[in-house]
């Protein structure tokens, strides 16, 4: 199960634009991988390449041993790619829809049921995809690419424009899909779905890779203060500037907030003053990395 995919010095360029600029990279047979980056940064160039839907201009991918753009049967019976909901045949049920993919790769009939039911789409069998929501179009998109068992899985910001609750539904779901072994790659502008799902980040902007490792390495590479803001009315502004000794302490409407590079140190502190209720820590996150890397602010 799995399969370990190369890319090596991949470039696409557009007129002038070098949408992908020299990517290189490695995802381990059942890895969830993300590429990670604002609009315009090249993922999807580069997932495209990756599927064989555009051969490099230079550089090469392998999908095991195999070069994607040659699509090669083999190849195509193993992968997975998440269609955009809009590629839905018309006028088709969500179990139809299945069925049909079903039919082209001559899947049993049985696989359909165990599709709907692993994407929680049961009780929607019979509407039609124009009258599903945009979550459960998204899901039924999944289930399509999955539909043939593969096991190398491409999905293109699954969760692009979904309110937060159908976007944590379908982590659920994507995780489900990893859980079994397969390898992911994802494309997302959403740093928390990265930080979230993939075992490694690879954080593009202006068709590079600017950084990759797994999302708590980037985290920590970036050596940044933790923020620790205590609820209102708990210690008073000069017990907190005491207690933080030379870090900085700001009082805003939320209470007093700590930034300090000695976390242990100054909550054993507050645990001695009885400060500890209501308190919040908050570390640094993806989106400090992309910050630190970039110097401007995340524009997905
Ligand atoms: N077919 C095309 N013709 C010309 N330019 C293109 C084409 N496809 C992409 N580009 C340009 O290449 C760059 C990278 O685009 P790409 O779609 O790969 O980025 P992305 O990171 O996937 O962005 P998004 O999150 O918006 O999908 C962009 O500047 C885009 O305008």
């Amino acid at each position: 199960m799995g399969a370990e995919i190369r890319a090596e010095g991949l470039v696409m360029t557009y007129g002038d634009v070098r949408a992908v600029d020299g990517v290189s990279f490695t995802v381990a047979p059942g890895e969830f991988f993300g590429l990670l980056g604002p609009n315009g940064a090249g993922k999807t160039t580069t997932l495209e390449m990756i599927e064989g839907l555009r051969k490099p201009q230079s550089g090469t991918v392998r999908i095991g041993e195999h070069e994607p753009w040659r699509r090669e049967p083999e190849l195509q019976r193993r992968m997975g790619v998440q269609l955009q909901s809009s590629a839905f045949f018309e006028r088709l049920t969500a179990r139809e829809q299945l069925d049909t993919f079903g039919s082209l790769y001559g899947v049993p009939a049985g696989r359909t049921d165990e599709m709907l039911e692993q994407v929680g789409l049961v009780d929607k069998a019979a509407v039609r995809t124009e009258d599903l929501s945009g979550g459960q179009k998204q899901r039924l998109s999944i289930a399509c690419a999955l539909i043939h068992d593969p096991d190398v899985v491409f999905l293109d910001e699954p969760t692009a424009a979904l309110d937060p609750q159908a976007r944590r539904n379908l982590w659920d779901v994507l995780r489900t899909i990893n859980d079994s072994g397969r390898t992911v790659v994802l494309t997302t502008h959403y740093m928390d779905e990265a930080e979230v799902l993939c075992d490694r980040v690879a954080i593009m902007d202006a068709g590079r890779v600017l950084e990759l490792d797994t999302p708590a390495a980037l985290v920590r590479g970036l050596d940044a203060p933790v923020r620790i803001t205590l609820a209102p009315g708990t210690l008073s502004f000069e017990a907190a500037r005491s207690l933080a000794g030379s870090d900085p302490v700001e009082d805003d409407s939320a209470g007093l907030t700590i930034t300090t590079r000695r976390p242990a140190e100054v909550l054993s502190a507050l645990a001695q003053q009885d400060a500890l209720a209501g308190l919040s820590v908050r570390g640094a996150s993806l989106e400090d990395v992309f910050l630190d890397l970039t110097g401007r602010e995340y524009r997905a």
